[in-house]
């Protein structure tokens, strides 16, 4: 410290943890510091380290995976006990202080303890880190154990896990200002005792600094970067008022809200709703609290509304395929007529494509009283792939890809219709810009909505009206279904174990797909961008076919209103978006933002089957309140808690609920809420929601921990499949600044350019692939078989519907 730089400066070294963030939280509140973050393999040469080391009073090495041994795992956690500057080593900066100080770093028996939560052992009378400190609990995010050995002169032990495996949890040096923790300090469930300890660190750290004279280089700039990211606003340049080139820059600006409260039918459900006033056939996009009806499900979170977009042949879309340089903003029609305008757009010049669709969105900001009936006044809608996500956090997609299909497909929506179910009223909305000539629509559709309280209602599902009556399951002849294989996928589950047990993941959501072929069920979108061929074309052998050209097998949208009721979830969805088509049930929400800033992630993580055995909440809680389970979702907490600090900052984050159970038609889950607020939002230039989005995919839950070494060994494991639109979100950002986005799971989906031909009776038939991906977070506690049955039980949802559709 020097009276120049009253706050301590605090290097973080990040070894691309998932936790990473947490604790220069934690540090930056905790000690009033200022902390700087440079990652483990930042190119540097000895006397730039050493000169970059000077500006700071004190260095924490981060924790993260791989093993001490491995170079490229440490970095330059191994190069800094070179330096006199006082260092704080956590996990596997801990285990890179033993290793280099004479003792030895091993496997832990029974492969691992991540996100175990367990009592450490240690005097608290003696000087030193540890002194005055009361007991607690610490959470564990290790495989790997150091061991000092007999005669070790340099480092001495001062904690250590209770109970029989007393390994060792706090080091330090004894002539040098190094000092280790094995465990986590920053974890939620980490005592608040623990912060003793890092408060006694900093107070030791600080006095031998004072003892050797030794002061901060203060004025120079320093290489280590800020710990929160900077909006994606700021990053772009040029200024507002700057004159727009492209026809595509002017589309939209300056709309104004016009929107007409109609009530809702009694009975009518979100279906009937879309049907009253859109044709089927076209594309669709519609978010549904399909569990709002309480008699539907028990489930806690009921959605409030429900958002449909209207008119979308005429919405501005921005697309982007995952390694493209750009985005293709299109237009295909407009005043009723087909204009088929499309730009392709550089990203770079935006930093990125979030950066293009943060300006694009900004430009359009509409002031929305946060007192407002309705979430959504209009603004994007669409889905975002989890390869999308890879991408973000620096996993290369296999090159080259095999199809070129939108990663990022959003759609500026201006005409929609929100349900709100609470209220039992719908709002038919039209963000109408200056030049628009279409008055009517609105009104129009709301006589529309009007006149469905007078017909007679029909359950939103009829089998006998709807195609899906018993006559056309003769199609399901024409229909082969090809699930993972058993013994493939447990021992994949084994492989994962292997992985978590050498110390390179914590946690790995292991999952697969199904492939179904079928008879084409949906007709072509008129106006689509790319000819329907089939590019992934295979013979099959010639056998039997019944298909039969007079009886049409049921669309995408039957197959989703069967689905909702079956599988009533508060994220449902459907989308017939461009060549996408997503039948989803969605239970889990990714995120969530309100227009104050506020932001709400609702991780999943633990699941069990309802069955006679378990079909009360407080027997599923028995089930899911176990060491196993909960330190499943304990770890995808603290990294959603890492993601949000991001953006969110210092200090902004908290969990209000943790590790809570909750019910669905068929499972069990359990849940944790985790929120960070937008520090200054509504600043100019400032973050929104968006900014949360893009830091955070592709969604925790979905990948396990640390985020990144996770989805490469994942990659490899899942054979290089793609995911596609499984794993990946689905939601809107209204103009206004709110948004809400769904894991998509529990869906079915399928792309208009996968077909396949194979031989019918009558000749060559073109036939439709859809896919279901499914499966779970693999712990070192879990059992093959048990995740292979978690992953048919997710399956068996979607799976079954699309029986009982063919
Ligand atoms: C992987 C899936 O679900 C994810 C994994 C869960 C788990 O491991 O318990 C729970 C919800 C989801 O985050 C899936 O549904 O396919
Ligand atoms: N959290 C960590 O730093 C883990 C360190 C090491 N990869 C282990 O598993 O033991």
């Amino acid at each position: 410290m020097s009276p120049e730089n009253p706050k301590p400066q605090i290097l973080f070294l990040d070894a691309y943890d998932s936790f990473s963030n947490n604790i220069t939280s934690l540090l930056t509140i905790l000690l009033s510091a200022e902390v700087s973050v440079l990652p483990i393999d930042f190119p540097i040469s000895d006397s730039d380290f050493a000169s970059e080391l000077s500006r700071y009073d004190a260095v924490i090495c981060g924790p993260g995976p791989g093993n001490p041994y491995n170079q490229n795992d440490v970095g330059l956690i191994n190069r800094v006990w070179e330096y006199d500057i006082p260092v704080l080593g956590i996990c596997l900066g801990f285990q890179s202080l033993v290793v280099r100080f004479g003792g030895k770093v091993d496997r832990v028996k029974g492969g691992g303890l991540h996100g175990m939560v367990r009592a450490v052992e240690f005097d608290n009378e003696k000087e030193d880190i540890f002194k005055g400190v009361g007991k607690y609990k610490a959470t564990l995010y290790h495989s790997l154990c150091g061991e000092l050995g007999r005669d070790n002169r340099e480092l001495k032990g001062l904690a250590w896990l209770e109970g029989e495996q007393k390994l060792l949890m706090g080091v330090r040096h004894e002539i040098k200002p190094f000092w280790g923790v094995q465990y986590h300090p920053e974890s939620v469930c980490t005592g608040v005792e623990g912060n003793k300890v890092i408060e006694n660190w900093w107070e030791e750290a600080r006095r031998w600094n004072e003892e050797r004279g030794r002061k901060v280089v203060t004025g120079e700039k320093k290489l280590a970067g800020a710990a929160t990211r900077r909006s994606l606003l700021s990053l772009l340049g040029g200024t507002e008022e700057e004159e727009r080139k492209d026809w595509w820059e002017e589309v939209e600006i300056g709309a104004v809200l016009n929107s007409v409260t109609v009530p809702l039918a009694r009975g009518a459900q979100v279906p009937d709703v879309v049907e009253a006033v859109e044709t089927e056939g076209g594309e669709r996009i519609v978010l549904d609290s399909a569990n709002a009806a309480p008699a539907t499900s028990r489930a806690d979170v009921r959605g409030r509304y429900s958002i449909v977009a209207a008119g979308l042949d005429e919405a501005l879309r921005i697309e982007h395929h995952t390694g493209d340089e750009y985005a293709m903003i299109r237009v295909k029609s407009g005043k009723g007529l087909s204009v088929n305008l499309s730009q392709q757009v550089p990203v770079a010049r935006y930093g990125g494509i979030w950066g293009l669709i943060a300006k694009f969105q900004e430009a359009r900001r509409q002031d929305v009283d946060d007192g407002s009936n309705t979430p959504f006044v209009g603004g994007f809608m669409g889905y975002i792939t989890y390869e999308q996500g890879l991408a973000d956090i620096g996993v290369p997609l296999d090159q080259p890809r095999p199809h070129h299909r939108p990663d990022v497909c959003l759609a500026w929506v201006t005409k929609s219709i929100v349900v709100d179910h609470l209220l039992g009223v719908v709002h038919v909305q039209h963000l109408r810009s200056t030049g628009s000539m279409d008055d009517t629509w609105m009104e129009k559709t709301a006589r529309k909505l009007i006149s469905l309280q007078n017909t007679q209602r029909r359950p939103s599902f009829n089998l006998r009206k709807d195609p899906l009556s018993p006559r056309s399951r003769r199609l399901s002849k024409s229909t082969s279904v090809q699930t993972p294989m058993t013994k493939e996928y447990e021992d994949k589950v084994r492989i994962c174990q292997e992985y978590i047990a050498a110390g390179e993941s914590y946690e790995l959501c292991l999952t697969d797909q199904t492939t179904i072929t079928c008879a084409i069920s949906d007709k072509p979108l008129a106006n689509a961008n790319h000819p329907v061929t089939p590019t992934q074309t295979q013979q099959r052998k010639k056998r039997r076919s019944s298909s039969s050209a007079s009886l049409a097998p049921p669309s995408s949208w039957s197959l989703y209103k069967l689905l909702r009721t079956r599988q009533p979830a508060p994220f449902a969805s459907y989308l017939r978006l461009g060549e996408a088509t997503l039948v989803s049930a969605s239970p889990e929400r990714f995120l969530t933002y309100d227009r104050s800033g506020l932001c709400s992630m609702r991780p999943m993580k633990g699941t069990v089957r309802k069955s006679e055995a378990v079909s009360t909440l407080e027997q599923a809680e028995k089930i899911l309140h176990v060491p196993k389970e909960e330190a499943e979702n304990l770890m995808i907490v603290d990294l959603v808690r890492h993601d949000l600090h991001a953006i969110c900052g210092a200090g902004n984050v908290t969990v209000p609920e943790l590790l809570k159970v909750e019910e669905y038609q068929s499972v069990f889950q359990m849940i944790t809420v985790v929120e960070g607020q937008l520090p200054n939002y509504g600043e100019k230039r400032g973050y929104t929601g968006l900014d949360v989005l893009a830091v955070s995919l592709p969604p925790g839950s979905m990948t396990g921990a640390p985020k990144k070494r996770s989805c490469e060994i994942l990659k490899e494991i899942e054979g290089h499949k793609e995911r596609s639109l499984y794993s990946g979100v689905v939601g809107y950002m209204c103009a206004s600044g709110r948004g809400d986005w769904s894991v998509t799971i529990r869906s079915l989906f399928r792309w208009d350019d996968e077909q396949v031909v194979v031989d019918g009776e009558e000749g060559e038939e073109k036939q439709e692939v859809w896919r279901i991906g499914a499966g779970g977070a693999v712990t070192i506690l879990s059992t093959p078989d048990g995740e292979r049955e978690e992953m048919f039980t997710k399956l068996a949802g979607p799976l079954r519907v699309f029986g009982e559709a063919r």
